[in-house]
């Protein structure tokens, strides 16, 4: 299914909002890195992490070792960043 990559306008307004998230190298994605006390927490927020994600049925790229989660958003369906991936981003932010 085909959506529309963000516009410039949203980029500088959406993508600035987005507390903690920066853009990725080399491309079009935005990446967070989460820290927590030990690999129990990590895996309790990758759960709810995976939780959301199938209810906005948009799906992260990430990595856990031990304590540390990273997570890169991108909308593979639009080559690119897209609304989906503000939308997730917001969300997981608000965990
Ligand atoms: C069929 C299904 O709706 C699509 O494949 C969804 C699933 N999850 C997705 N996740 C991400 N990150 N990008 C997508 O384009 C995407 N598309």
């Amino acid at each position: 299914m085909a959506v529309e990559k963000l516009s410039e306008e949203e980029r500088k307004s959406w993508l600035d909002a987005l507390d903690g998230w920066e853009m990725a190298e080399g491309r079009d994605a935005i990446e967070r890195t989460f820290k927590f006390k030990d690999f129990s927490e990590a895996w309790g927020f990758m759960s709810r992490v995976a939780l959301i994600a199938e209810k906005h049925d948009h799906h992260p790229e990430w990595s856990n070792v031990y304590n540390t989660v990273e997570i890169a958003l991108t909308t593979h369906d639009a080559d690119g960043l897209s609304h989906r991936d503000v939308k997730m981003a917001k969300a997981i932010n608000a965990l």
